[in-house]
């Protein structure tokens, strides 16, 4: 999906738990965006947001990068329904040890369809669906994201080459189509609780994620 424009919109100085890092605030303008929703007809044009956290020099080697898609229930409030809490925790972990890396959070909450269509998709869930089941049912495709704007902000920052840490074989596609090289595929597989079991089978048996 081409980008008219990604634009650095911020950059500061951002402690954290983990350490120093720097908070770069992005924005991407999309003319004529595809449609996600065979009900719901796209806006015009889409801006997308998304930060990158970097921490120490992403320049001498390829960086270690997490691509994470935005999980208010899961990020915020730790939910178990999912594993994205512990991923997140996972990968800046890993980039505190290395001393150098990016984070690059993008707002595409529930696989891009949105949060309240998210929380929908949940209840659809508690009556049996799985989580592809659940975005069909609403009208939504199986997966609405894309990763042309991490890939973007990557270039913006002067890096090619990157090691990824992902379990979603689409995420290192999408780098190395719009020309950035991962040279090295880290998994984010984390341990899993009896209550997202069933999500995570659904990744493992339908989506082609690399977990166990
Ligand atoms: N539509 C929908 N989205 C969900 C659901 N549970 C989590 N998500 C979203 O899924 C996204 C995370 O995607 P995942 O498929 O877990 O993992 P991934 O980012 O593709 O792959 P990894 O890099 O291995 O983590 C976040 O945007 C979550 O908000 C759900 O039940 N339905
Ligand atoms: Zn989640």
């Amino acid at each position: 999906m081409p980008f008219a424009s990604v634009t650095k919109i911020a950059d500061a100085e951002f402690p954290t738990r983990w350490g120093q890092f720097r908070i770069l605030g992005f924005e991407g303008v999309i003319e004529n965006p595809a449609a996600c929703n065979d009900n719901i007809p796209p806006p015009a044009v889409r801006v997308e947001g998304a930060v990158a956290l970097v921490m120490g020099d992403i320049h001498s080697a390829p960086p270690l990068v997490r691509i994470h898609s935005q999980c208010l229930t899961g990020d915020v409030f730790h939910s178990l329904r999912c594993d994205c809490r512990q991923q997140l925790e996972l990968a800046m972990a890993l980039i505190t040890d290395e001393g150098n890396g990016i984070l690059l959070y993008e707002q595409q909450e529930g696989r891009g369809i949105g949060l309240m269509a998210k929380l929908r998709a949940y209840e659809l869930q508690d009556k049996g669906l799985d989580t592809i089941e659940a975005n069909l049912e609403l009208g939504y495709e199986a997966d609405c994201r894309h990763f042309e704007l991490p890939a973007q902000i990557l270039k913006q920052l002067g890096v090619n080459e990157v090691r990824l840490i992902t379990n979603n074989p689409e995420k290192v596609e999408a780098l190395e189509v719009a020309g950035i090289k991962v040279v090295e595929r880290i998994s984010a597989e984390v341990p899993s609780e009896p209550t997202n079991e069933r999500y995570l089978q659904t990744k493992r048996e339908k989506m082609g994620h690399l977990v166990n």
